[in-house]
């Protein structure tokens, strides 16, 4: 693996909370390397590190010791505005609570990055999204008219229309069905395959999980474990590992 090939790479990544007795270490010293076009998934126990790590590597959080790349840029350094920057026009982010602006049509929404980075979106990439999200007649529906496979399916859009070097997605199928669930990861999925996506997500989900190429376990802090190609039996079977203390 050469580092030309990492969508996002981090070294050495460390983060504490509180101090003295009531000192936390979430992470504790991670070395990982998020590959382009691959679809990662983040698992581990409660209170692991999931999301610390998935917030330092996207910038979302402050990192107290090691460095983060994105791309070719160096994350670690970068002052809050270049940060804002680089989160708006290179990261994209789906949260398990939607997160779209009620006010806004599903397309305003789709379209919101453009609308605050005053550029415009490339037309056939905004087609084959909408076509692939399957939302072509709801485009003009606001949130609280779409259910939330359909919230989260244009949550979904708006990460990916920038064509950003990578997608973060956190429990993104968190707050939905079976069904919406599976057909949100079928387009996270068909996003990296058709699309050339880098997508990392945190789970808790075998299930979820086993939509990825690669499955990343998280303890105490720090990686502990890979599985590539999974399926929901072999991760199910590498978390009884862990059994005890997954949420
Ligand atoms: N703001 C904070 N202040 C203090 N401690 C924190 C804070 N955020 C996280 N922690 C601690 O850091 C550790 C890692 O938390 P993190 O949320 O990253 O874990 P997680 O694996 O995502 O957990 P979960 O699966 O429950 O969401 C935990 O021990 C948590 O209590």
């Amino acid at each position: 693996m050469t580092e030309t090939t990492a969508a996002v790479r981090a070294s050495g990544l460390g983060k504490h909370y509180g101090s003295g007795d009531a000192r936390v270490t979430a992470l504790a010293g991670v070395d990982v390397r998020f590959m382009r076009q691959e679809f990662t998934a983040i698992m581990g126990p409660s209170g692991s590190g999931k999301s610390t790590l998935m917030h330092c590597v996207a910038g979302l959080d402050k990192a107290d010791e090691g460095s983060v790349w994105i791309g070719d840029t160096e994350v670690t350094g970068l002052s809050d505005n270049a940060l804002t920057d680089l989160r708006r026009d290179r990261v994209g982010f789906v949260f398990q609570a939607f997160n779209l602006l009620p006010t806004l049509t599903a397309l305003e929404n789709i379209l919101l990055p453009f609308d605050l980075a005053g550029r415009k979106p490339d037309k056939e990439v905004l087609d084959r999204i909408i076509t692939t999200v399957n939302l072509k007649d709801r485009l003009s529906h606001r949130p609280s008219q779409l259910s939330g496979g359909q919230q989260q399916r244009v949550a979904c859009a708006r990460a990916l229309v920038t064509q950003p070097d990578v997608v973060f997605a956190d429990e993104p199928t968190g707050a939905l069905d079976s069904t919406a669930s599976a057909e949100l990861l079928q387009f996270l999925r068909q996003s990296v395959d058709d699309l050339g996506q880098t997508v990392v997500m945190v789970t808790h989900e075998p299930s979820a999980a086993a939509f990825a190429d690669r499955v990343l376990f998280l303890k105490d802090g720090a990686l502990v474990d890979e599985i590539l190609a999974p399926t929901a039996d072999s991760v199910l079977e590498r978390m009884k590992s862990f059994e005890g203390s997954v949420a």
